[in-house]
């Protein structure tokens, strides 16, 4: 098994004294490659810092954390920004593409500044908006597009560089059931292409495409579970855990 994403004794802490919060305390973990983590837990106990660190937004106060057999945490800020550029994706709740650039363009955009040539970057933007369903809206701009094909622009743009590791932080949070089931069926193809996901989640649903999911509480892991059996199966075995 090859390990793609760890984490060990990660901690982050913010304030001091009576204002001291742990935000992540005190966190091993080990990502296989190809496995789907699905992270849940009530609001505050630490997924979004969680996932920061993990994909070098964020540094730990404690602790470190390996991609792909390299230490991030201790990088340089720029050599950190070209990880974060080259080999994880993000996809964030509310979309952060660039509103004045269309869908293509926003797909590209990470590929060009990894110093792919303008070619390259335009054919496998098309190729992932294709992928994802929207080869019809390449050129709308995302004012155009309604929240799940957003969403889904997000995830062709953080396919772009091939990651390791996509990390998805509520990628569902603000879309309406309909569209909810389109990113759960486009993480499923995900999972199953082999890419390794790390997912935060207050949908059991989302939760229920994962190999594994982690309950967080106060920062730290309160439950680890294998899932198993199939979406609807371990959908099944987490009904009631929804926060
Ligand atoms: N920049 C910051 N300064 C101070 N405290 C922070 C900061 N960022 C996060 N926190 C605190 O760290 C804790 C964990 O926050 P985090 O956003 O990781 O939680 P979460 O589980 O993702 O919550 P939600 O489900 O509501 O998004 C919270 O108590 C939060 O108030």
């Amino acid at each position: 098994m090859t390990t793609t994403l760890s984490a060990r004794g990660l901690r982050k802490r913010y304030g001091t004294g009576d204002g001291l919060v742990r935000a992540v305390d005190e966190v091993d973990l080990d990502i296989a490659a190809g496995e789907t983590v699905a992270v849940m837990g009530p609001s505050g106990c630490g997924k979004s810092t969680l996932l920061h660190l993990l994909g070098g937004l964020d540094r730990p106060s404690d602790g470190e954390v390996w991609l792909n057999g390299r230490r991030i945490d201790t990088l340089s800020e720029k050599a950190l920004a070209r990880i974060r550029r080259s080999e994880v994706g993000f996809v964030f709740q509310s979309f952060h593409l660039m509103e004045e650039l269309t869908a293509v363009e926003n797909v590209e955009l990470s590929s060009l500044m990894a110093g792919r040539s303008p070619r390259a970057a335009r054919r496998r933007a098309l190729e992932l908006l294709d992928q994802v369903g929207l080869a019809d809206r390449a050129r709308f701009l995302p004012s155009a597009l309604s929240g799940g094909q957003r969403q889904r622009v997000a995830v062709a743009r953080a396919l772009s560089n091939e990651p390791a590791v996509v990390l998805a932080d509520e990628p569902t949070g603000n879309l309406d059931s309909a569209a909810t089931l389109d990113v759960l069926q486009l993480f499923e193809r995900l999972h199953t292409a082999g890419q390794t996901l790390v997912i935060v989640t207050h949908d059991a649903r989302i939760a229920a495409t994962a190999d594994r999911l982690i309950t967080m509480r106060d920062g730290a892991f309160v439950d680890e579970t294998r899932l198993t059996g199939g979406t609807s199966g371990r959908l099944g075995a987490l009904v009631g855990l929804e926060d």
